[in-house]
């Protein structure tokens, strides 16, 4: 009996094979053990092996089925030697968690290019290698009638990218690139739609994960603010966007492609950490213009170079 509690019905993945990369830790670790608990065989991809095989010895023990792969993600050729590999031992490629990622925190003005392109190719570039490998040895292996006629459709695809809808400033490099994931999301859930491909995304706001312990001091204290900042009032947790990786991938999700799912306690919704008042008429914020502003107010409407020319 597996330790890892799903909320899905047991055997929703029996019989797939998963690959997840980042899978020796955080969140794509915890992705690995609930497919693994549904029944998936989770193949783990990553670069530190180590980590590789404890998340597998781990799943082992709970009686689940998982092997691994050391790679980079962004080694076209590697990417490519390590799809072919696993497709020749396991038949097929039924699910695709593009998990592996990671940033530093930065002023955009000190990223210096190869820091930028590091991060670029983590986010980005290695999520579309990893996508374009699966689909192609996935097609090359069954052809879309085979497919059909098995009554199965072709590989489920879920990118985890990041809440940087308004931008992700001190993390430029990783904003982007996850922007671009988005977008890589939705050309490829329409271009391979046809064979029966569906493509989605999911983007974590602030989660208490094992890769948040990655980050100096300075980081770390800031981390511990942040729920202040979530209307929900705390971080998120592992499981919970694993459970939003597992719907996505889930035949409950059938008819969805091309989106994505924000898992963020509604942080986006309301940046600017303004305490909302007891009682909500409190405070009347319709007509926010310098005409109507209550006198004590318009200081704050001032930049601070209007201010100095005053
Ligand atoms: C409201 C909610 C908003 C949501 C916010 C989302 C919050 C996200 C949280 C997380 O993602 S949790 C943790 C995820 N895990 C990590 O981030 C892992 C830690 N990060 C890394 O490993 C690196 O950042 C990396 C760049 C992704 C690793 O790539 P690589 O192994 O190629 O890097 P390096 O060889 O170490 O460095 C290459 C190059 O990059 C620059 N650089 C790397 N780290 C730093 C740093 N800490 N400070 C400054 N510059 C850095 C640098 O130019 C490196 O080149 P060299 O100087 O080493 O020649
Ligand atoms: N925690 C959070 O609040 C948020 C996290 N995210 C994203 O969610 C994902 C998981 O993060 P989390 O679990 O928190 O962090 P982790 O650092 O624990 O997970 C990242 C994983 O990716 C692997 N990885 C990194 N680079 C590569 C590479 N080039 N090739 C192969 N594997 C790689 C790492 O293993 P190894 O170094 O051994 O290769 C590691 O296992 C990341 O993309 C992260 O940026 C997004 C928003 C918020």
């Amino acid at each position: 009996m597996s330790c890892y509690e799903s909320i899905f019905r047991d055997a929703l993945f029996a019989g797939q094979v998963g690959l997840v990369t980042g899978g020796g830790s955080g969140i794509g670790r915890c992705i690995a053990h609930e497919m693994a608990r549904l029944g998936a065989h989770v193949v783990l991809v990553g670069r530190t092996v180590e980590k590789l095989e404890r998340v597998a010895a781990e799943i082992a023990e709970d009686g689940g089925s998982a092997s691994w792969w050391a790679c980079d993600i962004r080694d076209e050729a590697g990417v490519k030697a390590m799809v072919a590999e696993i497709v020749a031992a396991h038949g097929r490629v039924d699910m695709l968690v593009n998990n592996a990622g990671g940033q530093y925190p930065s002023p955009l003005a000190h990223l210096s290019k190869k820091g930028w392109e590091a991060v670029v190719a983590t986010n980005l570039t290695g999520g579309f290698l990893m996508a374009r490998e699966v689909f192609e040895q996935s097609m090359q292996t069954f052809s879309r009638r085979e497919h059909r006629a098995q009554g199965r459709p072709g590989p489920a695809i879920v990118n985890i990218i990041a809440d940087m809808w308004r931008g992700m400033p001190g993390m430029a490099h990783s904003g982007a690139a996850r922007a671009g994931m988005q977008n890589l999301t939705m050309t490829a859930a329409v271009e391979w739609a046809r064979f029966g491909i569906r493509v989605n995304a999911v983007a974590p706001g602030w989660i208490a994960s094992a890769g948040m312990e990655t980050y100096d001091e300075p980081m770390k204290t800031t981390i511990t603010h942040l729920h202040k900042s979530v209307p929900l009032k705390r971080l998120g947790t592992e499981s919970e966007v694993s459970a939003a990786v597992c719907f996505l991938l889930s035949p409950a999700a059938a008819f969805m492609t091309g989106q994505t799912l924000s898992v963020d306690g509604g942080a986006p919704l309301y940046p600017n950490q303004f305490p909302i008042p007891a009682h909500s008429n409190s405070l009347a914020f319709n007509g926010f213009h310098r005409a109507t502003t209550p006198a004590f107010l318009s200081a704050h409407l001032q930049s601070p170079e209007d201010a100095d020319q005053t």
